[in-house]
């Protein structure tokens, strides 16, 4: 049947595996780590992407697409950040059956195939700010478990690559970016997430500062990176000579962001909101927000009932709410409204003969299952409205839920403790980074060691002579700790 086999807070890997399936977002892939993206998880990602794309085209953003391919030379340009991704990048050694001269690498990121050309078309104070943006997919054959949206070999992202004549534009744009990706996580896919900095140990590398949207699932007790926003400071400017003659006739090296949000930010979701029923869909984000099922009975007007439930959908998607009827012969209402939650459409409406014959419809939401009897003369509103309490009632838990996870913690007896229960530890730290990599060796274990997740803008009050949890040395800022995606 259609029921789920695995329960959420029992299996939690095999429930999600057995959701992104049987909710058909994924097909799993003969290469492991590769999984086929079908069109309910396609069109989230493009709700998203028409929402982010609109925002950056008023930042007067421009888009553009740059290859795939990367030589060996170019990529190997910038070697410490390298080094440590040696083992994940793709390479191309063979067309047919020749070699290539040269082995070609498929983007695991796009900086340095990027910037030979942004250090060729910026050359004067009148060039800048070159603000660049591109969706495409990139690849990194990781080695650590695959899991749907969440660690694959290849994910679709955007990647933002931005130059400025100053740092303070630099600085601002990154605070930008960030806040849409906040709202991509909190307005549309319900998502709570804590705006942060990332320690010098998790930060990127080759930048100057990363700035962070980290998400939380409670199941798992893990952080989850959501999407970032860099400030490259003048770091790949100097690297790949990227300068400009400033008003004064100076050469002066740009300020430069890279920035990018993934495929993950629907695993995430899925994580947060999904049931034992199967996939719970945000309206903002779900394709079909309203499923109309008819519910025809031996002698009434079946006939009258599908035109009603017809009906209903030609309102319903004149006034912009995305809604269609399921009016297969060769299930019953019972399957389809399995079938329906299983898919996480948010809302269900049932048109039986009582309905029909009250002029009513009768709606269900997936999130809570509660029903509610709409005269037909008040549907779009009313629907409307129960949409948007889906959404709000979606975020409103996932808050609370995950605002129950986040635990203070002042000793390292009180941080280990909450990470025993999963938690998410917001605790003082010195700030140090031998501090940091000595959590991860001292939590080291099955589950995973754990991690600095980001220390909030949002910065709780920290009285002079707190002292750090890890290393009891004078604490200088609240940092978020826990084992991560
Ligand atoms: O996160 C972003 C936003 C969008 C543009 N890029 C940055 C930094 C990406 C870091 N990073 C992440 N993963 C990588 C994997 C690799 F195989 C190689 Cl060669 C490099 C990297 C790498 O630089
Ligand atoms: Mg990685």
């Amino acid at each position: 049947g259609l029921g789920l086999s695995y329960k959420k807070d029992e299996n939690f890997g095999e429930w999600y595996s057995e959701v992104v399936v049987n909710g058909e977002m994924i097909e799993y892939y003969d290469i492991s780590g590769c999984y086929i993206l079908r069109p309910w998880a396609m069109s989230i990602w493009e709700v998203m992407q028409t929402f982010f794309d609109a925002e950056i085209k008023k930042m007067k953003i421009k888009n553009c697409y740059f290859p795939l391919f990367v030589s060996s030379g170019v990529l190997q340009k910038e070697k410490d950040h390298i080094e440590g991704f040696a083992p994940e990048v793709a390479w191309v050694t063979k067309s047919g059956e020749s070699e290539l001269e040269m082995p070609i690498a498929i983007r695991p990121t796009s900086e340095t195939v990027m910037y030979p050309y942004f250090s060729k078309w910026i050359r004067g104070h009148r060039d800048l700010p070159l603000r660049l943006n591109q969706w495409c997919n990139v690849v990194r054959w990781e080695f650590s478990n695959p899991t749907p949206f969440i660690r694959s070999r290849e994910f679709l992202w955007q990647e933002g690559h931005t130059a400025f004549a100053t740092k303070e534009e630099a600085d601002t744009e990154v605070l930008d970016i960030l806040e849409l990706y906040r709202r991509i996580y909190e307005e549309f896919l319900a998502v709570p997430v804590i705006k942060g900095k990332k320690s010098e140990h998790e930060k990127f590398a080759g930048g100057l500062y990363t700035t962070t949207v980290e998400a939380f699932v409670p199941n798992t007790g893990r952080g989850v990176q959501g999407a970032t926003s860099h400030c490259l400071g003048q770091n790949f400017a100097k690297m790949f000579e990227i300068n400009f003659e400033n008003e004064k006739g100076e050469k002066a090296m740009v300020w430069q962001n890279s920035w990018a949000y993934t495929t993950r930010t629907i695993g995430v979701m899925i994580m947060v909101h999904g049931d034992d029923k199967g996939l719970v869909l945000p309206p903002k984000v779900a394709s079909v927000q309203v499923i109309v099922i008819p519910v025809p009975y031996k002698d009434a007007d079946t006939k009258g009932i599908f035109d009603a439930c017809a009906a209903t959908v030609k309102t319903l998607n004149e006034s912009g709410i995305r809604a269609e009827a399921d009016f297969r012969d060769n299930y019953s209402p019972g399957w389809k409204y399995s079938q329906w939650e299983l898919k996480g459409v948010p809302l269900r409406i049932e048109i039986g003969p009582k309905d029909f014959a009250n002029n009513q419809v009768r709606a269900v939401r997936r999130d809570n299952s509660t029903k509610h009897d709409i005269p037909m003369t008040d549907l779009v509103e009313r629907v409307q409205d129960m949409l948007n309490q889906i959404q709000e009632s979606l975020f409103d838990a996932a808050k609370q839920k995950r605002d129950a996870c986040i635990q203070r913690a002042h000793t390292w007896e009180e941080f280990a403790e909450a990470l025993s229960q999963k938690k998410m530890i917001l605790a003082p730290w010195c700030d140090e980074e031998e501090v940091e990599k000595d959590v991860k060796t001292r939590t080291k274990g099955d589950m995973g060691a754990a991690k600095s997740l980001c220390s909030p803008f949002d910065q709780p009050e920290l009285p002079e002579g707190t002292l750090c949890f890890a290393s009891g040395k004078p604490a200088k800022k609240w940092t978020y700790w826990g084992r991560s995606y």
